[in-house]
């Protein structure tokens, strides 16, 4: 049996600041598309909020490791180990969080009872929660923003990089980003991010993607000479697109919508953007072509971000976000995906990145030369709970061939039944 050592330790054992009450968010002017002085793009989003507050209990607290002051320094059941939610003492049994009573002299530690409020904090402004997305209105980030958080209030970010910092500073509560497509693949700039920032990953979302060809009202294929958008929307038409036997250049903007704005706003008769049927309706174009991805179940998976993680669970499917470096060793890769398939344990997903601190690992051997190994982080997706033994002891090992490892996210899958056609 593995010890348990950090940093997926930290998941189950919480202590909260002395005080929970937090200050209202300082008020921070973010380069943003969006004007957070009139906070007036809201949605009337439907009303499955109560889901995700209990499925996605929202921390007040900062995570702190009590694991590490075990006399035992393991966690292999029992209640003997006690950590705090929100100011109320829990006692950890089976690496689960489950309050538990404590007699006699011990009266003082006794636990309070979570309640959902505990798990569940409003947001501090006391209104709805605020999503930063990237793009513009009608942009498919913002059908997923709406999609992961029904009463939200979506807030446009015209960078990635600008919703990371927009959660980080309180502008706003959540960001939801989109991480991979079907058929576009990875969006890499979001994984570096993923590590360079400290939000943790709060949920996942899949949003069925269906693009339109969209041009001024009255403009005919036959006088396109380009065509703009997402560089990941165009990579999802590509075939579709020369299929049409358009004689077009094909240009990379910020975002789809943001494609299609820019076409109206510009009274562009020559450029077509590739945006959705609703970027259509906001910006008043006529869709030439209806649903030319390349595949008609394109999917685009995005993950919600909050500054705090949320409590892992066993009661519904869970997927955890790992990253990690490899150590020095023979075959590391392969000892890490033993770790998980030794405990049936699926992988959903592995995607390489460079290591940035450390890109090339030199080795010189007098006879042979020099080699240049290429270093990397590498991240994986697995279907199991960090309330899970089988997890923690998955990564316990995986521990011992990284010297790195972050857990980025414990939490629920998306279960929502297929229905590619929706969007
Ligand atoms: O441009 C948009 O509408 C986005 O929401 C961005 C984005 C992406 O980054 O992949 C999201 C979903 C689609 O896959 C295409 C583009």
């Amino acid at each position: 049996m593995h010890t348990l050592t950090p940093p997926f330790r930290n998941y189950l054992n919480y202590r909260a600041r002395p005080s929970v009450t937090r200050a209202a968010p300082p008020r921070i002017s973010v380069k943003c598309g969006y004007n957070f002085e009139s906070a007036n793009f809201s949605h009337g989003f439907g009303s499955s909020r109560a889901d995700w507050q209990s499925s996605c209990a929202i921390l007040a607290s900062k995570v702190v490791s009590q694991q590490e002051d075990s006399p035992t320094g393991n966690n292999t059941g029992g209640a003997t180990d006690v950590g705090a939610v929100n100011g109320h003492k829990t006692a950890v049994t089976d690496l689960n969080i489950v309050p538990t009573k404590l007699s006699g002299e011990n009266k003082a530690l006794q636990p309070k009872p979570l309640t959902i409020t505990d798990l569940s904090p409003a947001p501090m402004h006391g209104s709805q929660l605020r999503v930063a997305y990237q793009g513009v209105p009608g942009a498919y980030s913002e059908a997923a923003a709406r999609k992961a958080y029904p009463n939200g209030e979506a807030i446009p970010c015209d960078q990635f990089e600008v919703a990371f910092q927009t959660v980080e500073l309180w502008v706003a509560d959540r960001a939801v980003l989109p991480v991979e497509n079907s058929l576009g693949g990875s969006i890499h700039r979001n994984y570096d991010l993923l590590l360079r920032h400290s939000l943790h990953i709060v949920g996942e979302v899949q949003l069925p993607v269906h693009h339109c060809l969209l041009a001024l009202p009255g403009v005919r294929k036959e006088y396109l000479t380009r065509v703009i958008s997402h560089p990941q929307a165009l990579a999802q038409c590509e075939n579709s697109l020369t299929k049409l036997d358009l004689n077009v250049a094909r240009e990379a903007v910020d975002d789809t919508a943001g494609a299609a704005e820019f076409v109206a706003a510009n009274n562009l008769r020559e450029t077509a953007a590739i945006a959705s049927a609703r970027a259509a309706e906001l910006y008043g174009l006529q869709v030439l072509a209806d649903g030319i991805q390349d595949d008609p179940s394109n999917v685009t998976r995005f993950v919600m971000l909050a500054r705090e993680p949320i409590i892992p669970r066993t009661d519904r499917p869970f997927k955890t976000s790992i990253v990690f470096a490899h150590d020095k060793g023979t075959s590391v890769l392969f000892k890490v995906l033993s770790a998980f398939a030794f405990r049936n344990i699926s992988l959903t997903k592995i995607e390489s990145r460079p290591h940035r601190i450390r890109p090339i690992r030199v080795v010189d051997d007098q006879s042979e030369g020099t080699a240049k190994h290429f270093e990397y982080l590498f991240y994986i997706d697995f279907e199991a709970s960090m309330a899970e033994v089988r997890a923690q002891n998955a990564l316990a090992e995986v521990q011992e061939f990284t010297s790195f490892l972050r857990v980025l996210g414990s939490y629920p899958m998306d279960m929502t039944p297929w229905n590619p056609s929706s969007s």
